[in-house]
């Protein structure tokens, strides 16, 4: 159904269904779909552009992919989040007219990356604008696993609260610690110019070959996995998940840790074995770990990592800030818009 853009107002408030957008010379118009809904800055841009007819699923939660397949026909443009998988099923239903995918994350492990270059799609990510957000939630995670925040207010509102008791909910601290970061990229020196303040001793990270400009920021020094493992009081996961990368954190990271360690991920849940992970929790191998990713997503409620006291799970919200989501969804139209034009987009994943 097409509709007027007072109709388009109204309809928002219903979900799920779908909205359209158009302008005056719509049949000419390149022809997007949006494949959720999206915060009011993008999706503003997109309406006052002028330059595309659009389809939104108007819904917070994921078109199911039957309709997804059906709606992206004859496409020019897609703006997708990263529930999507963006597929050869989905470009082959998409067909020859796709030029731009723009996806509204940073993380881009559900684009199949070939299939795209293959077909000449242009492909737009939202790199820069999430960087505070999750350097923030990262640090709050850190913290709320190594201080066990969530036991303590359980305690306290369930009556385990008695006396004051000298080593009761004892954690570990960050002043004179080794963090290590496992993958350094804007987010992890974000992270670290967070921690810095709490009187961290040292920065470590690993990655395929050294970052000395980035490391030079926070003062790091670059050492191998197994030194980084050994060597981590905090140990914060920052690397994209690539076929390299996929279950690097497993038993063989885990043993070498130290009893003391604390495990944080805010990147994606593919990097981590957790069977590997629940083992070194429930034994005691390491510390503590807190997950802002998991896999699967949501991750079901009878899974066993949920049982562990030493492990904080939080549902994939490191981004999740009005401003980041807002600049995100922005960028999202920004660059599929420059790339409907032909032009550079502002930021463009170079396949
Ligand atoms: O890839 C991303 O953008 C994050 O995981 C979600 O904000």
């Amino acid at each position: 159904m097409w509709c007027s853009r007072t109709a388009l107002g109204r309809l928002q408030n219903i979900a799920p269904c779908t909205v359209t957008g158009f302008h005056r010379a719509m049949s000419t118009l390149p022809k997007v779909y949006v494949t959720r809904k999206v915060p009011p800055d993008g999706l503003d841009i997109l309406r006052k552009s002028g330059q595309v007819q659009f389809e939104m699923w108007d819904s917070d939660d994921p078109v199911p992919r039957v309709e997804l397949l059906k709606k992206v026909k004859g496409c020019d443009g897609i703006l997708c989040v990263l529930t999507e998988k963006i597929d050869a099923q989905l470009l082959d239903a998409a067909g020859p007219n796709l030029k731009v995918l723009s996806t509204m994350s940073v993380g881009f492990d559900h684009l199949s990356l070939d299939e795209l270059k293959k077909r000449g799609i242009r492909v737009g990510y939202t790199p820069e604008v999430l960087t505070d957000a999750v350097a923030e939630l990262t640090v709050a995670l850190l913290l709320a696993t190594s201080r066990r925040l969530i036991e303590a207010t359980h305690e306290a509102k369930t009556g385990g609260w008695g006396t004051w008791r000298t080593l009761w909910l004892c954690g570990h601290e960050l002043a004179n610690s080794t963090v290590g970061i496992l993958g350094l990229g804007r987010i992890g020196v974000a992270i670290a110019e967070r921690l810095k303040p709490f009187k961290v001793k040292k920065f470590i990270y690993t990655d395929v070959e050294p970052r000395p400009e980035l490391a030079k920021m926070i003062e790091a020094e670059y050492v191998s996995l197994d030194e980084l493992a050994k060597e981590s009081d905090f140990l914060a996961i920052c690397c994209a998940l690539t076929p390299e990368t996929h279950g690097i954190c497993n038993w063989n990271l885990f043993s070498k840790m130290k009893k003391n360690a604390i495990f944080i991920n805010t990147s994606r849940g593919g990097v981590v074995n957790q069977e590997d992970l629940y083992e070194a929790l429930s034994t005691g191998v390491i510390a503590g770990a807190g997950l802002d990713v998991t896999t699967p997503e949501p991750l079901p409620t009878h899974h066993p990592l949920y049982t562990l006291k030493n492990c904080v799970i939080l549902p994939h919200v490191a981004s999740a800030s009005y401003t980041t989501r807002n600049s995100m969804s922005a960028l999202a139209a920004n660059n599929l818009l420059a790339g409907l034009r032909g032009e550079p987009m502002p930021k463009e994943l170079k396949l």
